[in-house]
């Protein structure tokens, strides 16, 4: 029987990771530190930020005494990570690239390089989030006190491992990881899903680790770094102007470079006029972008969406959910937004409907989570189980049809057809 034993640790040169490995030396595992290059960028001053970082994460291997490994992934994080990106992009959707980053990187090369190449029992990094399985670990060592807890076979667990959310429920990251196998899951290690970040940093004080604690969090896309968004985007995707177009009066307000760079929701500063406009629909087809006066008007709310095919981190969907083809549960489509109660309906293509309770706001196509109802806690009184969804297809209106409840409990969900933005709000005509 394989025992976990050698733990890889991915070391991005930050508090977090440094404080992860130091953690997986307590208690008691070999730990190997990795620092993965995905992206070539240059500071304000041109030094190479990765470079940096790579320096940083070997620094805390020293302080460690852990062996240390660097790998590049610029290639793989080019075609999987940064060409999805321009494409969603290029769709007009508001894709996530650190979710794709960790499908594809983090827990696909990395993990198929830790496990294969270095002989690892599992991987770890410093992500704010917890897993069933870790946590019946520390229930064992906690309670039945089997020091050969530490060690259990990790690979035999014959139950799916979910997804947990973080004790520290400000810093949680389950949003990120909400594409990630099964497979990779159920060998990875996350010594932080338990601690707050304040503790994180205390820990990295007293021991030693003063240069990766002075570093400042990394925010926003690590390729954009701090140069203009817009910018950056039109450096690779094509100029497509339009108009934009008041969806009070059907009144063109200005133009713009293209109808991608806009996200529902954002404030659109159109030239020569001072009040803010904010974006509620995007006409790809013309490449106009009709925006509203107000921050909260009401064609930014929705409360029902369908989702494309969704990747269940259970690979199955729940039971519930097969058995009544309904299920009560929250869903979340920013990181860091508050979980919003809903209801999921089961599509036999794999899809689901999500029917929100209260309409939310800016429902951008492109990302989307899903955890469980908090009535459904595998310990009470700690984090929901986490049942993350694939990505919205198409957000389809604004208001609940008459009788669509009485449809979907039948289990005859109707489908609709996304409708021309001119129809949906108030048949608003084209632009003179
Ligand atoms: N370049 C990298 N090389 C190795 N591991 C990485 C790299 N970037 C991120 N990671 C891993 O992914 C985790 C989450 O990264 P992210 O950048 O989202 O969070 P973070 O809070 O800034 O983490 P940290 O403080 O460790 O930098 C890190 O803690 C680390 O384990």
């Amino acid at each position: 029987m394989q025992a976990v034993r050698h733990v890889v640790c991915a070391l991005s040169g930050g508090v977090d990771s440094a404080v992860a490995a130091l953690l997986l030396r307590r208690r008691g595992y070999q730990v190997t530190g990795v620092f993965m290059k995905n992206w070539d960028s240059l500071d304000e001053h041109g030094v190479c930020t990765a470079d940096k970082d790579c320096e940083d994460a070997y620094r805390v291997c020293q302080i460690l005494d852990i062996p240390f490994h660097q790998v590049s992934y610029i290639k793989e994080y080019w075609n999987d990570v940064f060409s999805d990106f321009l494409n969603e992009y290029e769709k007009g959707r508001t894709p996530n690239p650190d979710i794709v980053c960790n499908k594809h990187i983090k827990f696909s090369c990395f993990f198929h390089y830790a496990v294969d190449n270095l002989g690892a029992d599992a991987i770890a990094t410093g992500h704010y989030a917890r897993t069933s399985l870790e946590d019946e670990e520390v229930f064992q060592q906690k309670h039945i006190k089997r020091p050969e807890g530490l060690f259990r076979n990790r690979f035999e667990v014959r139950n799916a491992v979910k997804l947990l959310q973080a004790a520290d429920s400000f810093k949680d990251q389950t949003f990120f990881l909400s594409q990630v196998s099964q497979d990779a899951l159920r060998r990875t290690i996350f010594p932080l899903g338990g601690l707050t970040k304040q503790f994180v940093k205390k820990i990295a004080a007293e021991n030693r680790l003063h240069h990766v604690l002075q570093k400042k969090e990394s925010m926003g896309m690590c390729f954009v770094g701090k140069r203009n968004f817009e910018h950056f985007l039109l450096q690779y995707l094509q100029p497509r102007p339009g108009h934009f177009i008041s969806i009070e009066d059907n009144k063109v307000l200005g133009t713009h470079k293209g109808w991608f760079l806009y996200t529902l929701g954002q404030r659109a500063n159109i030239g020569g006029l001072r009040e803010p406009w904010y974006v509620v629909e995007k006409d790809g087809v013309k490449g106009n972008v009709f925006v509203a006066p107000r921050k909260d008007h009401p064609a930014l709310y929705r409360d029902l969406l369908r989702t494309s095919r969704v990747h269940w981190i259970t690979e199955e969907p729940p039971a519930a959910l097969v058995r009544d083809k309904m299920m009560e549960c929250h869903f979340r489509f920013r990181h860091q937004m508050a979980l919003v109660p809903c209801v999921l309906t089961l599509n036999q293509d794999g899809t689901v409907w999500v029917t929100a309770v209260q309409a939310v706001r800016a429902l951008a196509t492109g990302q989307l989570h899903i955890p469980k109802g908090f009535r459904d806690l595998p310990v009470p009184g700690v984090a929901p189980v986490t049942v993350p969804l694939g990505r919205v297809c198409c957000v389809l209106q604004r208001g609940r049809v008459p009788g669509q409840r009485e449809d979907r409990a039948a289990g005859a969900v109707r489908l609709h057809t996304p409708e021309e933005p001119a129809q949906r709000w108030g048949g608003h005509r084209e632009p003179q």
